[in-house]
């Protein structure tokens, strides 16, 4: 099957953008294929072994290696979550394994204070609270209130206890300056790594939501680096592939603050990010950060960054 002319004829702009950015077939091939399911187990609502058996019982589960040991993929695929008693009880939370690697990142601690910039529908935010073991203070925010009404429930159902919800712009945190050790910016954007989700997203994709995106994540990037304490790390993360929206936003951090980047190590494979896109030059030190296709893990693609404010 040739999997860039299936694209083509859903999205001419869309394979010729990226066909420039990655040029091997396979990142078609696996753009196309549909999302291998997997879950993180909740382990705020009780013990890793004990629903590992319980999931053992039904499934086959492959580790997910650059987890803490809680995310697992589903080796048998007729899986309906929804169906599941664990999933009804928060036991467990279907994710897609590359958004676990945010949280990873982080690395939140019991009793510090976090901020989850945009927040909903709050997949991130259990995570995270889990690492924290449910002691500190976690701010979830999310700029549209249908979608944070949705974190809520998704928050409470999995036993968070430490999580205070804002419906805010992102940018409103910059008036809390030097404030909070940890921030997650898993920010909106053109969603190109979703395509293995729903096609629609290749559908609606154009160069319009790329620009528009760039623009309002250089905004709230800068925000959040502003509330950051000094020592504090920040992890900028999205789910799309585009230069504008990734390598072009932490290079503009860069030039606009004293913020570093930390190289980050773990156990997957990756792409080289750009340093080179449509004639301008970006920073070496981007090359600390993880740009992720398709095809390297086979999972949604993603971008994440490391970002440290100096003491
Ligand atoms: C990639 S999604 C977040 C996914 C979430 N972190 C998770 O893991 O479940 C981006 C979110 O940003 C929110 N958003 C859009 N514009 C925003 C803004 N200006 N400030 C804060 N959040 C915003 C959207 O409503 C959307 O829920």
């Amino acid at each position: 099957m040739e999997y860039l002319e299936e694209f083509r004829k859903i999205n001419e702009k869309l394979v010729e953008r990226y066909s420039k950015l990655d040029e091997s077939e396979d990142f078609w091939k696996y753009l196309y294929k549909p999302l291998r399911p997997s879950i993180r187990i909740n382990t705020l609502k009780g013990h890793l072994n004990e629903i590992k058996s319980l999931l053992e019982e039904k499934f086959e589960l492959e580790p997910i290696p650059w987890t803490k040991g809680e995310g697992f993929f589903i080796k048998r695929y007729e899986v309906n979550f929804g169906e599941l008693i664990e999933y009804s009880l928060g036991l467990i939370i279907p994710q897609e394994a590359s958004s676990m690697i945010p949280p990873v990142v982080l690395d939140p601690q019991p009793g510090e204070l976090v901020l989850d910039m945009a927040a909903a529908p709050g997949s991130k935010t259990t995570q995270i609270a889990q690492y924290m073991n449910n002691e500190g203070c976690i701010i979830a925010n999310d700029a549209k209130r249908d979608r944070a009404n949705i974190l809520i429930s998704n928050l409470n159902k999995a036993g968070v206890l430490i999580a205070k919800v804002t419906v805010k712009d992102g940018a409103y945190f910059r008036r809390y300056e030097n404030t909070f050790d940890k921030i997650l910016l898993d920010a909106p954007c053109s969603s190109v790594g979703m395509i293995r989700k729903n096609f629609k997203f290749a559908r609606t994709w154009s160069m319009g939501k790329v620009y528009y995106h760039s623009k309002l994540q250089k905004r709230l990037i800068l925000a959040a680096y502003k509330a950051l304490k000094p020592g504090g790390v920040l992890v900028y993360s999205t789910c799309t592939v585009d230069p504008l929206e990734n390598e072009e936003v932490v290079d503009f951090l860069l030039q606009k603050t004293d913020a570093k980047l930390e190289k980050i190590n773990l156990p997957l494979k990756s792409t080289e990010p750009v340093l080179e896109w449509e004639g301008k030059k970006y920073s070496d030190e981007l090359k600390k950060t993880l740009r992720i296709h398709p095809q390297d893990n086979d999972t949604e693609a993603f971008y994440i960054a490391k970002i440290r404010k100096p003491r």
